[in-house]
């Protein structure tokens, strides 16, 4: 299984009042499953993937990708299991704005020492096939949203993760933005890659295979 998600639970405490964000939650996932999560604003979607992330400690349950138990592994561990098996894409904009968009792609690859590798001529394939190659040298600032957020996806997979996981990919794109991300994750999914994405759009959530409804914390039918 890629990833297993096992009655996880993320309790905070408003004012004095604690409340389970996330509540015991179940499922899994195959190699190359492609699942969404829909639900309401404040329903806990961002808790749960930040959770399954590694990002975010639970307050109970596991997480276990390709068998290994995300929580068992110290802070060091979990930043250079996420490098190589996750690709995650935040919500909103998260590209640095003082790197290029070649030089923001190629960040994750170079955080972790990989000896006699470069990861120049896959970045380079990747633009390419996301048919942005002309953005390779432009700045952040220099971009629309929607060739931002291509390349915080692109930025996602210079780690070849076998599980890519997405928060809001198209939220304020319009219809052709939202539709070449789209066509790129679904070739990424085409790939053979996992991919789990929130959205509040029913369009996006089309294009999965199976979509998980969260509300008040938990998962309903
Ligand atoms: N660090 C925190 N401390 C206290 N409460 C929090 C914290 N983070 C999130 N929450 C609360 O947990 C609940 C779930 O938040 P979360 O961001 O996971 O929802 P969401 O479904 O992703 O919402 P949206 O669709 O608006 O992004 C909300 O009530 C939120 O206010």
């Amino acid at each position: 299984m890629l990833l297993e998600v096992k009655n996880l639970r993320k309790d905070y405490k408003r004012a004095t009042q604690q409340f389970s964000a996330v509540n015991n939650i179940s499922f899994s996932m195959a190699q190359n499953d492609f699942i969404s999560i829909m639900g309401k604003s404040g329903s806990g979607k961002t808790t749960l993937l930040n959770m399954i992330a590694g990002l975010l400690t639970p307050t109970q349950g596991k997480v276990t990708i390709n068998g290994t138990n995300l929580f068992e592994l110290d802070d060091k561990q979990v930043s250079a299991f996420r490098n190589q098996y996750l690709g995650y894409i935040p919500q909103g904009s998260s590209l640095l704005p003082n790197l290029t968009a070649l030089e923001n792609i190629r960040l994750p690859f170079s955080l972790t020492k990989r000896e006699n590798q470069s990861s120049l001529n896959y970045a380079l394939q990747l633009l390419e096939k996301a048919q942005i190659s002309y953005l390779k040298d432009a700045y952040p600032a220099n971009m629309s949203g929607g060739e931002m957020r291509r390349i915080a996806i692109l930025r996602a997979l210079i780690c070849q993760p076998q599980l890519v996981i997405a928060d809001e990919p198209t939220s304020d794109l319009d219809e052709e933005s939202s539709a070449q991300i789209m066509a790129l994750l679904a070739d990424i999914h085409q790939q053979g890659t996992g991919l789990l994405i929130v959205t509040h759009d029913n369009d996006v959530a089309g294009y999965s295979q199976r979509t998980l409804k969260m509300s008040s914390g938990r998962l309903i039918d």
